[in-house]
């Protein structure tokens, strides 16, 4: 658990997150099984920053990434946006939270309607979040097209027409057209071709520098969370175990579960280690193990790692893992 409302700068912080599935009665009186999707996550992204967040499929990257944004609701714990409470701000004014925190999605083409011209779906955030019509909107359509380096004529063409490329600078146009502060992108390179994300990561970049934004940006690919990320926190089924400031984490992993990810080095030349390929099955979500969810695979575990989750001090400048046997224990910066 960290707490680090203290520090001005922070923008987005999570405290003890949780978010459940299923749970409740059936129609027969029954117990419906509950699945645990995120199960105690706390983070905090300073302004300006980019907060890589890696995990393997199934871990609740999404399920966080949907919180973040207002997109759904914590079962327990809460997110704070420059200090107020999320779901405050999602009562008070949905439109003003849009203003400051936008999402760009895994899958650039089906994020887009199909059956709405670009030029909708950039005019849509313009006019209901920035309030432009008429000639502003046309104005600012073709400053937002040339942002993210789109021919103006692409306006008038249909998401099927794009390729998986193009469509994700339409996803990070659209989010830009809301003016935010912060963007949650959620594995915004993994469904295009290797050539076409590193393009993809370098618009990502000059947007940041341009517009002076804050990203909080999820992948199962560790070398693009390390390309990318001022800091990095890896999850593991619904817990982040480890966190640290810039190259730390790859240079002295504390976590043996973040050992196993980068002891399968990626191919130079070739797409960077997935967390899939070193990984194996995970607990099932139905029913979490009391203790540590990695220690049936850790090397390291002992009887204390099957009986108690390890808690971890992530600050902002720290490098904690939450392991009762760490690899390379380090308290401070
Ligand atoms: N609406 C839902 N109802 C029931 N279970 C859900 C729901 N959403 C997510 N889950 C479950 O929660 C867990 C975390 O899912 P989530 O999609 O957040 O993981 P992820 O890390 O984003 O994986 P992926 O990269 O495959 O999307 C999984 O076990 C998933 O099956």
């Amino acid at each position: 658990m960290s707490d680090a409302s203290h520090v001005s700068d922070v923008v987005l912080q999570t405290r003890d997150l949780v978010r459940t599935f299923g749970g409740g009665r059936t129609l027969f009186g029954g117990q419906k099984p509950t699945v645990y999707a995120v199960r105690g996550i706390d983070v905090a992204v300073r302004k300006g920053e980019t907060l890589g967040i890696v995990g393997e499929s199934g871990c609740g990257k999404s399920t966080l990434a949907r919180m973040l944004v207002g997109l759904d609701r914590p079962t327990e714990g809460n997110i704070t946006l420059t200090g107020s409470d999320m779901n405050d701000l999602i009562a008070r004014d949905r439109h003003a939270l849009s203003r400051r925190i936008q999402y760009v999605f895994q899958d650039p083409i089906s994020s887009l309607n199909p059956r709405k011209l670009i030029r909708e779906t950039l005019a849509a955030p313009l006019r209901y979040l920035r309030g432009l019509s008429g000639d502003a909107l046309n104005q600012r359509m073709a400053e937002l097209m040339d942002a993210v380096n789109l021919r103006p004529e692409f306006l008038d063409r249909y998401p099927h027409e794009f390729s998986g490329g193009q469509a994700q600078r339409v996803g990070i146009a659209r989010a830009l057209a809301a003016e935010p502060e912060i963007i949650v992108l959620d594995e915004p390179v993994s469904a295009l071709d290797v050539s076409v994300q590193a393009q993809v990561l370098n618009l990502l970049a000059d947007l940041k520098k341009k517009f002076g934004l804050t990203y909080v940006f999820i992948s199962h690919d560790l070398s693009v969370v390390e390309a990318v990320s001022d800091r990095v926190a890896v999850m593991y089924f619904g817990r982040v175990v480890e966190q640290a400031k810039g190259r730390a984490l790859f240079d002295k992993p504390q976590h043996p579960y973040t050992r196993l990810l980068l002891d399968s080095a990626p191919v130079p030349g070739k797409r960077g280690l997935t967390v899939e390929d070193a990984s194996a099955e995970l607990p099932d979500p139905l029913s979490p193990p009391p203790g540590c969810a990695f220690a049936p695979r850790c090397p390291r575990a002992q009887d204390d790692c099957v009986a108690k989750v390890p808690d971890a001090q992530y600050g902002l400048e720290n490098h904690d893992a939450a392991c009762f046997h760490p690899l390379n224990p380090v308290t401070s910066a």
